[in-house]
């Protein structure tokens, strides 16, 4: 990764992320948004094990070359290895809420997750910007690695708290899918990335989705305990248009997706 980011701007943006996809690469999302800026850089790619090309998008050898060719065996074996994580984690979690322990690992299986590489540049002014800006992550899981550098906070107990760097230890988010799948038994964890004036920073994080037509919906069982449901039926591919499309996703994306999946106009865009 460390590489990649290194590369002259002509040729990182030979894999510039194309309007209305979340793959390729991308500086400080400037081709999306028009003020508050994120200080970093992006690289996203899918990865689809029941695919014949699981990472997604095949720009590790076909445009970056063959120097990058081994990059991309390394991130197709740190995906593999992320996703058997998730899904293990997944069992953890019907287990603590009393359902079928398989519950999630099968509704997770065949999900085309989302895997993205975050660099932050240093800033000569850390107080004016942000690396990344508050929010849930819209997705279900979330396994961050962070390098030693430090920067990711937790909005936790009224004050934002410092995520501190360990070494060989991973960061693991809950996402607004999951809380909806579980009927809001857990929550969206509120988070955001500060940056630094001397030091760049990176980190990897792999966000857990489900295939996109899949129904987003919590165990009978569980609503049945809690008396009534939290959010509606949606499926992932509503919410990542809804993220994509129309709304930048902040601490509130499932409150305004909900309304705006359940008005008439939705249906229609
Ligand atoms: C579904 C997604 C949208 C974002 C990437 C994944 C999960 C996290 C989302 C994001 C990082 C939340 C903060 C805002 C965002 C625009 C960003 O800063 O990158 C979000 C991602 C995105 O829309 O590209
Ligand atoms: O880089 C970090 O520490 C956090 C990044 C993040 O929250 C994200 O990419 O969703
Ligand atoms: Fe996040």
């Amino acid at each position: 990764m460390h590489n990649f980011f290194k590369l002259p701007s002509c040729d990182k943006l030979r894999v510039q992320r194309l309007p209305g996809s979340l793959w390729g690469y991308s500086s400080g999302h400037a081709d999306r948004y028009l003020s508050k800026l994120p200080w970093k850089e992006t690289l996203s790619f899918g990865y689809n094990e029941n695919c014949p090309n699981p990472i997604g998008i095949d720009f590790f050898k076909s445009t970056l070359g063959k120097d990058f060719e081994q990059t991309g065996l390394v991130y197709l074996k740190y995906c593999e290895a992320m996703k058997g994580l998730s899904l293990s984690i997944m069992e953890l979690l019907a287990i603590s809420l009393g359902v079928d322990r398989g519950y999630y690992r099968s509704f997770f299986e065949d999900g085309c997750s989302i895997m993205r590489c975050n660099f932050y540049p240093p800033c000569q002014e850390p107080g004016l910007t942000l690396g990344t800006g508050p929010h849930r992550d819209p997705t279900a899981l979330t396994i961050l690695h962070q390098d030693q550098v430090g920067g990711l906070e937790v909005f936790s107990d009224s004050v934002w708290q410092t995520v501190r760097p360990r070494q060989n230890a991973l960061v693991i988010n809950i996402g607004d899918t999951f809380m909806a799948l579980s009927n809001g038994t857990y929550k969206s964890c509120l988070h955001r990335a500060v940056v630094t004036k001397y030091e760049e920073r990176r980190s990897l994080a792999f966000f857990l989705c489900p295939k996109e037509d899949k129904v987003v919906r919590p165990p009978p069982d569980l609503v049945c305990n809690q008396g009534r449901r939290m959010y509606p039926d949606f499926t992932w591919s509503d919410l990542l248009r809804f993220t994509q499309k129309y709304y930048r996703a902040d601490d509130a994306t499932l409150q305004n997706f909900t309304k705006w999946i359940i008005s008439p106009k939705s249906a229609s865009l």
